[in-house]
């Protein structure tokens, strides 16, 4: 997979070369480029922004650079990337879209700051590839490299070969719908509290059967609109379990 990340603070995007993330990159599974917004402009201010038209407080990102960077990044001969914008008017990203982006060969992420990017960038883009708002969360944050880090964790740890147990996807939060069970490890006893007996006993459909109850009742307790789009799925021995 090809990721471009375009940003006034492209420093923001530093722990893109660490961990996991950073090992995809070493062994070529994700081909990650950051840029600096400012190499598309030429004033000797390198200016991106600009007042808002209709007046209001702040700035807005100016059309030029953004428009000479999708350009550069997104050339006509070559084929559209998918533009993702993390933006608080985007669409809620979830665990689902990370599993459709994970099959994208090439995303390409607009940072805006300020008070956002000209509507108009997003309006031309779409004109010759997919364009996506997407948004973390209902609060206000500087810009979008937070989000862009928080996205392309999600997305890359679901590419083939960059987990070391892929098996640890089958059963995470959210894998199917619902919140992931307690976990422990040794020692048995810590400060009064202990592991649960069932987890020590070496039967595995009983572990099983006990995890998947823990979920249900976690999800029912913190989540129960997960459980709500559950619905039908549930079978009776999950009922049972609520
Ligand atoms: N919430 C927010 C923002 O305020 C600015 C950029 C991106 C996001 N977001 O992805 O949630």
């Amino acid at each position: 997979m090809r990721v471009d990340v375009v940003s006034i603070f492209p420093e923001y995007l530093a722990p893109l070369d660490l961990s996991l993330i950073g090992r995809a990159r070493a062994r070529g599974v994700l081909r990650l480029a950051v840029h600096d917004l400012r190499t598309w402009t030429h004033d000797v201010h390198r200016t991106v922004d600009d007042t808002p038209y209709g007046g209001g407080p702040g700035m807005v990102m100016r059309p030029e650079p953004w428009g000479e960077a999708l350009d550069a990044l997104a050339p006509a001969d070559a084929a559209p990337p998918r533009l993702l914008v993390p933006s608080p008017a985007g669409a809620p990203f979830s665990q689902a879209m990370a599993h459709e982006l994970a099959a994208e060969e090439h995303l390409l992420f607009a940072c805006g700051r300020y008070e956002g990017i000209d509507q108009r960038v997003l309006e031309h883009a779409a004109t010759r590839m997919p364009v996506t708002e997407v948004s973390l969360g209902d609060y206000v944050l500087f810009g979008g490299e937070v989000a862009v880090l928080v996205i392309l964790e999600a997305v890359t740890r679901l590419l083939p070969g960059v987990l070391g147990n892929a098996g640890s996807l089958d059963e995470e939060s959210h894998a199917h719908g619902l919140l992931e069970a307690p976990v422990y490890t040794k020692p048995p006893s810590w400060r009064g509290h202990e592991v649960p007996e069932i987890l020590r006993s070496g039967d595995h459909g009983r572990i099983a059967r006990w995890r998947r109850d823990e979920a249900l009742r976690r999800t029912a307790a913190r989540r129960p609109d997960m459980l709500a789009a559950l619905g039908e799925d549930l079978d009776k021995k999950d009922r049972a379990a609520l």
